[in-house]
């Protein structure tokens, strides 16, 4: 089994006076896509801005690359690989398509012509934003914003891309073309993890599932063993 790349364990949040995540405990592995599933206001969004620093913990620790970054700054997390593409996308207006992925190398030290490769290769990865270079992101459709907002997160050159709502409010045969397209970026090498409402998607993107309930990561396993327990889902996502 590939090594760990993110160990997160006892990991408390809140927005000031009001907790939210009570006992989040959480591994990603190397190579590996982990889903991270639960009902409404579980606090799967409020766990991803801790593990980009956004938010920073009460308490727990955030491991990455053997490092403790609870408690550490947004660009610290971005400098030590974790990139997030947040829920809503979040594009930045009267941007094209072009500079919207350039402005996710804000941070790299790895020189243009790096920086130029990975371009080709979101390009590659995803036409449609080749086809669209010069558009405007933010007049682009809910399909093609998130294939931006993932690209533009790749273009960090992460070591682990968080994804937040990955599906939401996308038509069937975008996500499809989503999940298949992050099967490659896992191939080549990247590590993910992404929150997913709908668990029929989660289960395939993802090798390892988390469940999150109240607050709690309170189940996970390998997506196959989690797929065939059918009580695990309908106790935690009534499905
Ligand atoms: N900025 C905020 N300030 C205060 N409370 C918040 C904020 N954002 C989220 N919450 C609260 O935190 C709880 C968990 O929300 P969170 O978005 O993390 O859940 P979630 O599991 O991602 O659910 P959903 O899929 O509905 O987004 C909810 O009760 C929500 O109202």
């Amino acid at each position: 089994m590939s090594g760990i790349l993110l160990d997160v364990q006892g990991l408390e949040v809140a927005y000031g006076d009001v907790q939210v995540v009570w006992s989040a405990d959480l591994v990603v592995r190397h190579g590996t896509t982990t889903a991270l599933i639960g009902s409404n206001g579980a606090g799967k969004s409020t766990l991803l801005r801790a593990l980009s620093g956004l938010l920073r913990p009460l308490r727990g620790s955030i491991v990455i690359g053997g490092r403790d970054l609870a408690g550490a700054s947004p660009r610290d997390f971005v400098d030590n690989g974790i990139a997030h593409v947040p829920e809503g996308r979040r594009l930045f207006t009267g941007l094209s398509v072009h500079d919207n992925l350039l402005l996710g190398a804000y941070r790299r030290q790895d020189g243009k012509a790096a920086i130029r490769a990975d371009l080709e290769r979101m390009y590659d990865l995803f036409p449609r934003l080749a086809e669209r270079r010069r558009q405007d992101a933010t007049t682009m459709s809910g399909g093609e914003q998130q294939m931006c907002a993932i690209a533009r997160g790749l273009m960090a050159a992460p070591r682990l891309l968080l994804i937040d709502e990955l599906s939401l409010g996308l038509a069937p045969a975008v996500v499809d073309q989503l999940v298949e397209t992050l099967h490659r970026v896992r191939a080549d090498g990247a590590s993910l993890l992404v929150v997913e409402q709908d668990v029929g998607i989660a289960l395939e993107l993802a090798d390892h599932v988390y469940i999150m309930d109240q607050g709690r990561t309170v189940r996970n396993g390998p997506s196959d063993v989690i797929a065939a327990d059918s009580s695990i889902l309908a106790a935690y996502m009534g499905t």
